[in-house]
C-alpha cells in the first residue's frame, strides 16, 4: 500500500525507474516478470473491485480501489514500453 503521496506522473516514473533498476522485493518487477497476461488480470480484478466499492462502499473505499486501479493500468503501460503521451493524446 502506498504511504507516500504522488501524483499520476510521478508514481508511472517511479514505475519506469524500478523497471530499469530491478530493485529486490518491488511487486512493480515481480509483476512485470509474471507478464501482461498476469497484469491483465490484475486491471480487471482491480476494475471489478472499483466497481464494487462504487456501489456498495464508501466513497474513501472507492478512492482507495480507483488508486489501485491506476497502479496496475501504469504497470501495464511499463510493460507494454508506452509513456504518458501516448496515451494522453488519446484523450
Ligand atoms: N501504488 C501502488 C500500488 N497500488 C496497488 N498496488 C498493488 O496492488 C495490490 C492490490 O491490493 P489488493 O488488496 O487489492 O490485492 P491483494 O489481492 O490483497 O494483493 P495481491 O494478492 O495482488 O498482492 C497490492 O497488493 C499492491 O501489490 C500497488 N503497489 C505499489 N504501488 C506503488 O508503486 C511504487 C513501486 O512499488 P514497488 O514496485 O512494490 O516497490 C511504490 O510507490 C508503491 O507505493
Amino acid at each position: 500500500m502506498p504511504q507516500d503521496r504522488k501524483s499520476f506522473e510521478q508514481l508511472f516514473a517511479e514505475l519506469r525507474q524500478k523497471a530499469v533498476a530491478r530493485p529486490e522485493g518491488s511487486g512493480t518487477v515481480a509483476a512485470l516478470e509474471a507478464g501482461v497476461h498476469a497484469i491483465g488480470k490484475k486491471v480487471v480484478e482491480e476494475a471489478a473491485e472499483v466497481w464494487m466499492a462504487a456501489e456498495y462502499q464508501s466513497r474513501e473505499e472507492a478512492a482507495e480501489e480507483i488508486s489501485q486501479l491506476l497502479y496496475h493500468l501504469q504497470v501495464m503501460m511499463v510493460a507494454l514500453d508506452l509513456d504518458l503521451d501516448d496515451v494522453y493524446r488519446h484523450l
